[in-house]
């Protein structure tokens, strides 16, 4: 049954006529779609799209209140999203945002985790896999303008980007913290850490499941910018601009260059990869690690 969630929301949003590409579309546009003459939107419930073909450039905006968990309907929702707009020749770059206030992304949804069947854990890993494989390796430019908390699954989108600015905002930290809910982050999480901030601090980072606030982010490159809260997306247009300056063949063959044999390494192993996530989620100390950290987060409000 299980099995059948992923499929049947591909099935549901590509029927949908509202979110097929934005020309075979009766989408918003312009300046009541929020962008300016000739923005358009698509996309679906909790994976808003803008796009603005003149520029070449789209928006994706996560609506998943009140925390952008990164739910398995999130996870099919952008990758059908992502997969439109490399699909469209009219678009060369993309920035990732959240439609939260403050938060960017709580990461992984730990209710997919914790409670479910063992075939929901395969669907909703090969799930999570697919996001970063399109990610890492797409073929657009990608940024991601962090306009609120990143932890974890959070900071793992963010990190599958070409490009990340921050919002200043000391509430808004970001880092990949699993050991501190007594998980580990898997092999491909620490590789794109250590890929962009190198060995040392991605192990003590990892280690001590660190989130960084903004200047010691930009300090240990784990984000490349830090602006003004309100000059995040402003800021990620100007990045934009001048990444899109690159001709496109040039940019693409060396990004693939740099990020292939990482995941390479994934695609080799993904049913093990699998496999060892089924293991390791249903043991029983994990399941009452997350049940007592999500009870804690309930807990906070009471
Ligand atoms: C080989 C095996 C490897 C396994 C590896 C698995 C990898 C996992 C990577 C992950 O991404 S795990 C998720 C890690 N995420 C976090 O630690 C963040 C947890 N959340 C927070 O710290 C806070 O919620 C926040 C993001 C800072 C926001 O704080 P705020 O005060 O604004 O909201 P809350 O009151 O805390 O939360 C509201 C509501 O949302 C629920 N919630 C929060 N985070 C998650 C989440 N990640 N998944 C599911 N649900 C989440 C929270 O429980 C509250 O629910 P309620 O029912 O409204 O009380």
């Amino acid at each position: 049954m299980a099995l059948m969630v992923g499929a049947r929301v591909l099935a549901r949003n590509l029927l949908r006529p509202w979110s097929r590409l934005p020309d075979a579309v009766p989408g918003r546009t312009g300046p009541a779609a929020g962008g300016g003459d000739g923005v358009r939107c698509f996309g679906s419930p909790r994976v808003l799209v803008e796009t603005d073909p003149a520029k070449g450039v789209a928006v994706i905006k996560l609506k998943n209140p009140p925390v952008n968990s990164l739910s398995l309907e999130v996870l099919t929702e952008f990758v059908i999203s992502l997969e439109k707009l490399e699909n469209d020749k009219t678009f060369r770059g993309v920035i990732v945002t959240s439609d939260c206030p403050g938060i960017f992304s709580a990461g992984l949804d730990l209710t997919e985790m914790c409670g479910k069947s063992q075939a929901h854990y395969a669907e909703y890993w090969r799930a999570v896999q697919e996001l970063w494989l399109r990610l890492y390796l797409s073929n657009l430019v990608v940024i991601a303008a962090i306009n609120g908390v990143s932890p974890a699954g959070g900071c793992l989108i963010s990190l599958t980007c070409d490009y990340r600015v921050l919002a200043d905002n000391p509430k808004y930290s970001i880092g990949l913290n699993e050991t501190l809910l007594g998980i580990v982050a898997p092999s491909w999480f620490k590789d794109t850490l250590v890929n962009t901030v190198g060995h040392r601090t991605a192990e003590r980072a990892l280690q001590l499941g660190l989130l960084f606030p903004p200047a010691e982010a930009l300090r240990v490159g784990i984000v490349d910018q830090v602006v003004p809260e309100d000059q995040v997306h402003s800021a990620a247009l100007s990045v934009m601009a001048r990444w899109l300056a690159i001709p496109d063949h040039a940019r693409q063959l060396t990004k693939n260059l740099m990020r292939k044999p990482t995941a390479d390494r994934l695609v080799k192993q993904r049913d093990a990869d699998i496999q060892y996530f089924l293991q390791f989620i249903s043991r029983d100390s994990i399941q009452k690690s997350l049940r007592v950290y999500l009870d804690k987060l309930r807990q906070k409000k009471g």
